[in-house]
């Protein structure tokens, strides 16, 4: 089939009927669930993108392998212009969202096609696990499906292993094999757009320890596969906010959930990987999982940082701030930082490397750095909206309000910006900046910066110690090896 329609992707939400429940109660239709409303329909203008002459040679390509178009997020990158094709793709999708739906779907795409061209790794220590990702790959691709993952156990007791929490099944394992398949039982988190997805994939970070078999566990399900609860976060909107008010919240709404198997049965052909400790924690750092979705969270955390920036100077210009040292050093302070995250990216797909198994890589330090440096340059620029936005964030008068003629005159007359910036353009402009810097939905977007790929308090540990022991230090070395001069001698 090769590339969907938005209409098609409907149309495969509607006949579906996943067990979702949101605010207390069982939705009956994901579709007409006003809450998941306007995030479907974003997703399915993603999904009409691909057939708009505009954009589809750089969202697409034709498929060696079929003869069909499919998405560039799944192009075996082999060289630095695979690399740039999926990179073009990467941000024409995240300007659509400006950056503020992380999972659409293209970064599991990215997981699922690295996961494929690295099979090799799976092979080692179980032939039906490269097969059956290599099978996966193809199926996603060619029937174009929107995937979400669930990666991190709960957080009942981080102290202990998931075999050592007092309860056995409180994480997601194994409980029954069985000559077609396992079943499995328990949690995993945390799915975003779960609700909205066709199919969910399984796999884990490692850190698992002798005893952890039963939850050394990669897997694909559809969505609505029976026993499967799908249990949302409090929603940040109801579908009855309106764009005037809510420009982000009312659109980029990206519901997260936690994911609960109960004696949910997976076929041995949707299993990546099982039973096997050394094979789950070198599943990230074999097959290039790490590295290929974060070029995609690279690009899109760029966008976002980028759009919040904008806001920021946009802000400040209304109401004539930017004049004052203070205001304009901050805002030069956050338009470097864009260039910084753009210069990171550019050198990382600059300095590719071609793996012993033809995989053109990004630098992964690069890559890194972006990841370590995001969850302080997007909360720095959040906390510089709120500094200038001020009291005024806080001030602006509902859409209603502005719609009533007796309070219009008022409006107008009081809540202008700087000489030629209106009322409504004022207040259009602050709704804006409160969406992103003071509503549920900025923070958790925020909070999706800080989190998305792991705990960046651990993450910038771990690349310290590779940098260590793969660094030699040599500008020390070398100063530390001139032999050393008398004072005398030093003098003469
Ligand atoms: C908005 C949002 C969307 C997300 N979307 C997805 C998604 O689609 N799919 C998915 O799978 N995941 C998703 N995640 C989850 C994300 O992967 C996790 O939040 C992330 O891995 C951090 O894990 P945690 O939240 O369990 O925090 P924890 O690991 O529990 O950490 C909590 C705190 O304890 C500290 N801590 C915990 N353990 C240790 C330790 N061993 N050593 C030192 N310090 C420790 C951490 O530094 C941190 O401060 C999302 C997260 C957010 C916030």
């Amino acid at each position: 089939m090769g590339i969907r329609t938005g209409e098609q992707y409907i149309e495969a939400l509607k006949a579906r009927k996943p067990e979702v429940w949101l605010n207390g109660r069982l939705v009956e239709n994901v579709f007409d669930e006003p809450y998941f409303k306007q995030p479907i329909l974003e997703i399915a203008k993603l999904f009409d993108l691909q057939h708009d002459p505009a954009y589809q040679d750089d969202l697409t390509h034709i498929c060696e392998e079929t003869g069909e178009r499919v998405a560039n997020s799944f192009l075996f990158p082999r060289s630095y212009e695979d690399i740039m094709k999926r990179s073009k793709a990467f941000e024409v999708v995240a300007r659509q969202t400006y950056g503020l739906m992380g999972r659409t779907p293209d970064f599991l795409n990215s997981v699922v096609t690295s996961l494929a061209q690295n099979s090799w790794f799976l092979k080692k220590y179980n032939e039906d696990w490269a097969k059956n990702i290599e099978n996966y790959y193809r199926h996603l691709r060619d029937n174009d499906l929107f995937l979400t993952h669930a990666i991190v156990n709960p957080q009942n007791d981080r102290s202990k292993n998931s075999h050592q929490q007092s309860d056995t099944f409180t994480h997601l394992g194994v409980v029954e094999e069985r000559k077609d398949g396992i079943v499995v039982r328990g949690a995993k988190m945390l799915a975003t757009l779960a609700a909205i997805t066709d199919e969910v994939i399984i796999y884990s970070f490692p850190g698992f320890a002798p005893g952890d078999e039963r939850y050394a566990l990669a897997f694909a399900l559809p969505i609505d596969t029976k026993g499967l609860k799908i249990i949302c976060r409090e929603p940040a909107q109801d579908g009855t906010r309106s764009t005037f008010d809510h420009p982000l919240a009312s659109r980029y709404e990206e519901m997260d959930a936690l994911l609960i198997f109960e004696d949910v049965f997976v076929p041995w052909d949707k299993v990546f990987l099982y039973n096997n400790v050394e094979a789950a924690n070198l599943l990230y750092p074999m097959t290039g999982i790490a590295e290929q979705p974060a070029h995609q969270s690279g690009v899109r955390g760029y966008i976002k940082l980028a759009f919040a920036v904008e806001v920021a100077c946009k802000v400040a210009d209304s109401i004539g701030v930017d004049q004052y040292l203070n205001v304009s050093r901050d805002l030069g302070e956050l338009v470097q930082s864009v260039e910084v995250i753009r210069a990171l990216l550019r050198t990382a797909e600059r300095e590719y490397t071609i793996t012993e198994h033809g995989e053109a890589r990004l630098n992964p330090d690069t890559l890194e750095t972006i990841r370590g440096m995001m969850p302080e340059m997007y909360p720095r620029a959040i906390e510089v909206l709120q500094t200038i936005g001020a009291g005024g964030l806080l001030m602006m008068p509902t859409e209603a309000d502005f719609l009533n003629e007796e309070l219009r005159p008022s409006i107008d007359r009081h809540y202008g910006g700087r000489e030629g910036v209106d009322a409504e353009l004022r207040i259009k402009i602050f709704k804006l900046a409160w969406d992103l810097c003071g509503e549920a939905f900025g923070m958790r977007a925020l909070q999706y910066e800080r989190y998305y790929t792991g705990d960046p308090i651990r993450k910038r540990s771990i690349f310290y110690n590779k940098f260590k022991k793969n660094h030699s230090f040599d500008l020390v070395e070398s100063i530390l090896s001139k032999e050393d001069k008398g004072v005398k001698e030093t003098v003469k």
